[in-house]
């Protein structure tokens, strides 16, 4: 059995406009981070709502370690498939404890127990958030509600985690601690991490692959490097791209307008 995610033919589209017409990718391995690029619109946000089932596509499979999930119950795939968005922990007009609690209980029922609390104790800790506990989600800044929110996807401790934009509103450290913790949960959980990023940077920093979509299609597909040289990177994105590798052997990423 592959143990991995694959995404094959998929075809959508909001009412008659077609978005993707037949999305296939190479297989989605467990303890890898894959960085899914592209430029605004593209369909970044909507493939990650059909690969946690918020939308169905018309056409194509997605399957978990080999098994279809449109087989699976939408709890079930809930529970295996953690889709953090700008909104997944302004949701609800809870504490920031209670909603990583919840999380880290799921569909369970019955007595929180002494090892629910101390999980998130540790996760808050972890995050640096532990002074944040007792309040309320919504009264959060932007970056707060953001570590909230890896918070909550940690507690569920899914097989797949799909992170939209997952640093946009950190800070420099908290982008940079976010993106290792993301990259030591993938490969300590073996798990299947994609990250829609904006920040070429970063994402070459932390992912071992770029996947690059345009026009409802795989534009590329590799090593952070090897796509970032490919002319159709610089060409999606309508900018030009200088790539060197720093002191440390860091990949750098210079976008510059050309005219
Ligand atoms: N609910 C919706 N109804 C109709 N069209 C939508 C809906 N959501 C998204 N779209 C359209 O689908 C296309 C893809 O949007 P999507 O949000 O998936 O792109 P994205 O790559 O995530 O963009 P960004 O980088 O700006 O977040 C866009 O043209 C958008 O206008």
């Amino acid at each position: 059995m592959e143990m991995s995610l694959q995404v094959t033919g998929l075809r959508f589209g909001y009412h008659s406009t077609p978005l993707f017409s037949s999305l296939t990718a190479q297989p989605f391995k467990r303890g890898e981070v894959t960085a899914l690029i592209g430029p605004n619109g593209v369909g970044k946000s909507t493939l990650f709502q059909l690969l946690s089932g918020l939308l169905l596509p018309k056409e194509g499979t997605i399957a978990l370690d080999g098994v279809n999930l449109a087989a699976l119950s939408q709890r079930r795939r809930a529970e295996r498939i953690f889709l953090l968005t700008q909104h997944t922990a302004t949701r609800a007009a809870l504490r920031v404890f209670e909603v990583i609690l919840l999380a880290k209980r799921g569909w369970q029922s019955g007595k929180v127990t002494a090892d629910d609390i101390s999980k998130v104790e540790y996760l808050l800790d972890l995050l640096g958030i532990e002074h944040l506990a007792d309040r309320l989600v919504p009264e959060l800044s932007g970056g707060q509600q953001q570590l909230v929110a890896i918070g909550q996807a940690l507690a569920r401790d899914p097989d797949v985690l799909l992170l939209d934009e997952p640093t946009s509103a950190l800070d420099l450290r908290r982008q940079l601690e976010v993106m290792h913790l993301v990259q030591d949960v993938t490969r300590q959980r073996n798990i299947v991490t994609i990250a829609a990023l904006h920040d070429l940077n970063l994402a070459s920093r932390f992912a071992d692959r770029f996947l690059l979509i345009q026009d409802g299609a795989v534009k590329a597909d590799g090593s952070p490097e090897a796509v970032l040289e490919l002319g159709q990177t610089a060409s999606a994105y309508g900018v030009g791209l200088t790539i060197e590798r720093g002191s440390w052997g860091q990949l750098l990423v210079h976008p510059y307008l050309r005219r």
